[in-house]
Order: C-alpha cells, then structure tokens, then sequence
C-alpha cells in the first residue's frame, strides 16, 4: 500500500501525521456548511439525481455543485462515517471525518502521481508537495475538495507521458467528471500532442476516449438534471470569498453601451495563443505552460481557494527542477496565499476548543482598514503570483527543445566503404526515433549510371565523378532546411533506378553514403558525422557473403570489384574519416570465426570507438560496464587526438542498454520514439554513442 521507501521517511510521517490531526481537530466551514450536509442528506435518502432533489427540497442551489465523480469518489467515506455516528448516536461528526478521509486518500494519490511525474529525491518532492502549506490550507484547514479533480489530470499527463492516451483520456474523462473546470486543460493537451510529430498519432485515441467518458458522466447530467444546468453558471464558492461575484464572468470590464469585455476568456485565449507559438514543447514545458496559465487566471480573476489546488502539481514541478531559488520563491507564493486567504475565508470549527466553524470572513467586510489590509494582501499575492509566473515560464523555455529541433532538424553523416556497416547503422537509428521522425538519403541514389552501365568501365562506384555529389548535397541541405526534395532510388536488387519519389523532411535527416562526409557545403551542416572504419577482414567476409546472397552479384566479380577500388578507396573514401566526430570500427571478437566465407550465422564482434568529443567517456565506460556487463578498454588520447573506448560484450541486452541511455542523456525522451527499438550487441553501443554525440552537441544548436 505505502511504499517502502515512503514508509521509512520521516518527512511522509510528519505530513501524515499533520493530516490525520487535521482531519481530527478541524472542522473546515465549506465541509460544515456544504458538503457533509448534502452527502449526508442525499446517501440517507439515495437518488440518481441528489442535486435536483436537494433544489426541490431545499429550494437552493445545492452547496455541492461538483460532478458525479467527486460525488461518488467521497459517497463511501462518508457512509461509513454515517454508519459509526448511527451507531455511537455522534451525529455527523464521524460522515464529516470520512469526508476528511476521501480527501487524504486523494491526497496521497496525488503523492504517489507525482512521484511518477517527476523523477528526483524522495525528500525534495515531500517537501514540495506533501509538506506544502499550499496543500495543507486547501485542502485540510479550508477543506476544498479539488484534490480529487487533481490527481485524475496528473494521471492524465502522466499517461500521456507513458504513451498511454487511451487511459489517459480516461481519466481527464473522470477529472471533467469532478469538476468540469478541468475541461480547460483540455485545449492545452491538444495543442502539446498536436506540435509533438512523436505524439501526434495518439491525439485522436486520447480525445475520443477524453470525449466518450465525460460524455457519459458531465453529459448525461446535464440533459437529465435541471441542478446541474444551473451549477454551470453558478459558482457559489466564489460569493464566499469575493461577495456579490456568481461566476468567473463577472470579471469584467464594461465596453460601454451595455458590452462587457469577460477577462478570463481573454487571458486563457493568450495563454492557449501562446502555447501554440512555442510549438514543440516537452514535457517540462507542458507543465510550466500550465501552470503559469493556471496562475494567470487565478491571479488576474478573484478566484475560489480550491482552484488554487489545480496549479500545485505544476508548482512541484517547478521546484523541483529550479532548485534553491524556486523553492523560496513558491515558498512565498504560499505564505502570501494563506495570509490573504486567512483575512477574506470562514474558519474552521476546532470543537475541542469549542469554536464553531464560521460561515463569514474573519475581517469584518465593512471596515475601509480591513478592506486596505485585504486589498494589499491580495495585491502581494498577486505581485509574487506573477514574478513566480514569469520564473516560470523563463525557466520553461530554456529547458524546452533540447536538442533545437524546432529551429532545425538534426543531421547525421554516416561515411565508409562499401560493406562497412552504413545501412545497417542508418536504420538502426531510424528505429530509435521512430516512424515518420526520420528522413533517409542515400549516396547509392545519385550513381550516375545503373549497374549494366559501360562507363562502370571507367570509373569505380567510389569515383566521385561516378556519383552526382552535387545533387546529393543540394538535396541533403534542402531536407536539413525542412524542405522535401524529388529523389530516384538506386534499386540494389535490380542495379536499376526507380522513378523519382518525394521525399519529406522530418526531425532527424541521416545522410549515408560512400561520399557522405566527402562535400564540404555538407559536412559543415552535419550534427554529427560517422566514419564506419570496419576492420577489412570482417567487411571483406559481410560485403561478399551480401552482395552474392542479396545483390546477386558472383563471389567472383566481388572480389574482383573489391581489389579494384582499393586505390580509390585509398583517394576519396579514406580520407573523409578525418572529418569524422566519430569513428566506428567492428573488429571480429574471434578472427576465425569468418575464415570460412560460407559461414552463414552471427558473428560475436568488438567495437572499437574513436570520439573528437568525449566529455564523459569515463562516465560512459562505468555504465556500459555497470548496466550492459560489458568489458570496456578506454584511452583519452589515441591516434588522431581522438579518445578511444574498447568495447566487447556481444550479449549485451537492449533494455540495458535503455537504461544507460537515459541515465546518460534524460533529455532523450524529447527525441526518442515511445518504444525506442534498441539493437542488442554492438549495434546497440553505436547507437548509444551516436545519442550522446547528439546531446553534447547541443547547447552549440541552440
Ligand atoms: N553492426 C553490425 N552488426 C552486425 N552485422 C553488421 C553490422 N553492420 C554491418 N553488418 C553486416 O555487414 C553487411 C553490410 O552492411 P551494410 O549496412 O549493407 O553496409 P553498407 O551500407 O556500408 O554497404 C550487412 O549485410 C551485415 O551482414
Ligand atoms: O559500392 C556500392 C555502394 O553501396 P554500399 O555502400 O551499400 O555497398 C555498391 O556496390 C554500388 O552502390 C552498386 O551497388 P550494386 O553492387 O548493388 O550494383
């Protein structure tokens, strides 16, 4: 139930404890006045529709005018609670204290969401969430219950976030469910899945499950219940805290002529404008836009304290990533909300003390001194509000796109001979980022003849005037600026070209060839170049045993056409590793193992690494030993000023190798694929190199 490591921690235990005392000692007004009464009313005399049952009987609007969800969410507690005080003749003292329990088991879950929403220490985010003052005014001094609408929409992003949309529709369907204010976030979510080409295929299964699941529970009480219509417009928690105000409308400028100019739409237009203009957000930037619209509105529109529940998920956030100088400044932001909400809210009863919950501010409302006193509190509230906003968002932006894929895509080289690994690597990155995250261009595209062609006669496939590096350039650059290019397609089944075909561009362009890294104009543009250096035992026994089994060539003719193009190898190929950020080298972990030409099966391999820039090579070598078992040789400075890092472990796993990536690089979640298909072996360590480049690189991109 409680996990052990929560269960261990003092700092769980003081919350707790602080909680149950809470839920104990305090009677909140809202509870006393509203919400017991009325579940207490309805669960003594069960109904379909309590709320137009409580209009008819009462003749008012009902003081619980949350939706079936929270309705039923808190039912149980208190019916039990209701149960003991039949028994023990208490009255309603014990439904009011299961009451406080649904709350404190919302609570908690949203505890445990959290955990799952931001990955950190355990002491840090209690200290931000589960000791909040924020948290503890709310929800156990003033005793709103928008904990429960909470927790649903964090599980909601946090589903999103796991790739789950269908579930994660679900329960934004339960948290509208609660309280259909939630229905605001929704725009939001549309718009991050919308700008994410890795989430975008999921946006219609999370709004269609969104969509069905509310349907059902805001829907149908809606057509069917003339309470529920009118809680729409009227917002009764509002009159106890900002007098004579029924809804959020009623902030408002008058237009003149009888036309008034409602703030809040306003400012959530802005802020869902704004959202959209950032285009490609994380996470990260998710949550910050969130919250600094959540803060926005509540601060620029007198809001009902509850509310204040829905920004603290996103506040937790915050602190946690901006350290010191966020905690103090969300620190103050509470302090100035409770004092503010101190002056203008009811009491709480304390019946041990004898103390009645108050129904009416402790100020008196009439008093010009209690007016300034409130109006300067609610003035440093918002101030605080909206430098916390500000932070907020600055800090948001910033870590948002870190790898700058919104500027441009990235551009990966990949150069070698013939037969050293190049298509193999290319679509093993490709399986990292995805389904229409990765654009492939091909050097084999722009032969200049097909295979039966005389002029093979003259020139090698490793000639550069064999190959139209003009157009392979222009057209690389064309996909790096996001612009789509016409490209034909050098067939290796047949050695024919096909007709052209349009090519789009996406996140990542990986650009291979014999001459990849051969244009200048090109190289320059690359994130990261690669030089396959294959050893030329083990290509000589890969290329041959491909080019009989899948071009069809004889094993004659390749080996044949191997020894002919060694001098251009030597003149055009070779060079271009120079150039190289990264320089792969496949070794055979057992020479003997490819002696035989004919052998068919998989060949156990070492990789040699050799990187230009290699800040964390050590680092990296501890891991891959640590994570992937395997044995890891590294050099700081080999030949050619590059560092050198020796691995062997052809049984390495591809989760472990997940594992060391995001351990390495957490930004990697921007740019991977939901399910990111690592290779095991070798194959496996290239990628995870190739990433790392990609993150060194980036503060260079931005
Ligand atoms: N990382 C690797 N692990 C295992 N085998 C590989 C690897 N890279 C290449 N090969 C073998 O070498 C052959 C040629 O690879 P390929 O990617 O077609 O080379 P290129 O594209 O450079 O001509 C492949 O058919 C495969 O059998
Ligand atoms: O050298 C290469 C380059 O391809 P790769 O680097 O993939 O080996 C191929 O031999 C030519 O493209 C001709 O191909 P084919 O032999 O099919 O006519």
């Amino acid at each position: 139930m409680i996990p052990t490591d929560l269960r261990r921690n003092p700092w769980f235990h003081l919350g707790l404890a602080l909680r149950i005392a809470a839920i104990l000692l305090l009677v909140p007004a809202l509870q006393a006045g509203w919400y017991t009464p009325f579940m207490a009313r309805s669960l003594a005399a069960p109904t379909l529709d309590p709320w137009s049952r409580y209009l008819q009987q009462v003749g008012e609007l009902p003081a619980f005018f949350a939706g079936p969800v929270m309705y039923l969410f808190h039912a149980p507690f208190v019916a039990v609670g209701m149960l003991f005080d039949w028994v023990a003749g208490s009255g309603s003292t014990l439904a009011q204290i299961g009451l406080g329990l649904s709350l404190l088991v919302a609570d908690y879950g949203l505890l445990l969401a959290l955990r799952h929403m931001q990955q950190g220490s355990e002491d840090r985010l209690l200290l931000a969430y589960w000791l909040s003052p924020l948290v503890l005014f709310i929800t156990y001094w003033h005793g709103d219950t928008d904990v429960v609408p909470t927790v649903l929409m964090v599980l909601s992003l946090v589903l999103l976030r796991q790739g789950q949309p269908g579930r994660a529709g679900v329960m934004l369907g339960l948290g509208i469910g609660a309280k259909i204010s939630i229905l605001a976030i929704l725009p939001f979510l549309v718009v991050f899945l919308w700008s994410h080409r890795r989430h975008r295929d999921t946006l219609p299964r999370f709004l269609v499950s969104t969509g069905l699941v509310s349907a059902v529970l805001v829907g149908l009480p809606l057509l069917f219940s003339p309470a529920v219509q009118q809680m729409l417009l009227v917002n009764p928690k509002l009159l106890v805290a900002n007098p004579g105000m029924i809804s959020i409308l009623d902030v408002d400028i008058t237009a003149g002529a009888g036309h008034k100019l409602y703030i809040m739409p306003v400012f959530y237009l802005l802020g869902l404008y704004g959202a959209w203009q950032v285009g490609r957000m994380n996470f990260n930037l998710l949550y910050t836009v969130l919250g600094v619209v959540y803060l926005a509105v509540l601060l620029l529109t007198p809001s009902a304290v509850g509310w204040y529940m829905w920004v603290v998920p996103f506040l937790v956030a915050y602190r946690l990533r901006a350290g010191r100088r966020g905690a103090m400044l969300v620190m103050a932001f509470a302090t100035a909300f409770i004092v503010h909400k101190l002056i203008v809210t009811p009491m709480p009863g304390i019946p041990l003390l004898g103390l009645a919950p108050g129904l009416t501010p402790l100020m008196p409302e009439d008093a010009t001194w209690a007016l300034r006193l409130t109006s300067f509190a609610f003035s440093v509230l918002t101030g605080i509000g909206i430098v916390l906003a500000l932070n907020m968002l600055r800090r948001g932006l910033e870590e948002n796109d870190f790898f700058g894929l919104s500027q441009r895509p990235l551009a990966i080289g990949i150069a070698g001979d013939s037969g050293t690994g190049k298509d193999t690597l290319a679509l093993a990155m490709a399986g990292l980022f995805g389904e229409g995250a990765v654009t492939g261009i091909s050097g084999d595209d722009y032969h200049l003849f097909e295979r039966r062609g005389k002029l093979w006669q003259a020139f090698t496939h490793l000639d550069p005037r064999a190959n139209d590096l003009e157009a392979f350039t222009r057209d690389a650059l064309q996909l790096i600026a996001w612009r789509p290019i016409l490209c034909r397609h050098y067939d290796h089944a047949t050695g024919l070209f096909t007709p052209p075909r349009r090519i789009q561009a996406s996140d990542l362009v990986m650009v291979t060839g014999l001459h990849a890294l051969y244009p200048i104009a090109l190289r320059e543009r690359l994130d990261v170049a690669i030089y396959l250096d294959m050893d030329e035992a083990l290509r000589r026994f890969f290329k041959l045993r491909r080019d009989v089994l899948q071009r069809g060539h004889s094993q004659e003719k390749v080996l044949a056409s191997i020894e002919r193009r060694v001098p251009d190898f030597q003149d055009f190929v070779q060079p271009q590793r120079e150039h190289a950020d990264v320089v792969f080298s496949l070794l055979p972990a057992d020479p003997e193992a490819i002696e035989d030409p004919g052998y068919l099966g998989p060949v156990p391999l070492k990789l040699r690494v050799q990187m230009r820039r290699a800040t964390n090579l050590d680092r990296l070598a501890r891991y891959l030993i640590a994570l992937c078992g395997a044995q890891v040789d590294v050099s700081q400075a080999s030949s050619q000023g590059m560092a050198e890092l020796v691995v062997d472990g052809s049984d390495v796993q591809p989760e472990d190798i997940d594992m060391t990536a995001r351990q390495l690089v957490p930004e990697l979640e921007e740019l991977l694929a939901r399910n990111p298909a690592w290779q095991a072996g070798m194959t496996g360590m290239m990628q995870l190199v190739v990433l790392l480049q990609l993150a060194e690189l980036t503060p260079k991109r931005r």
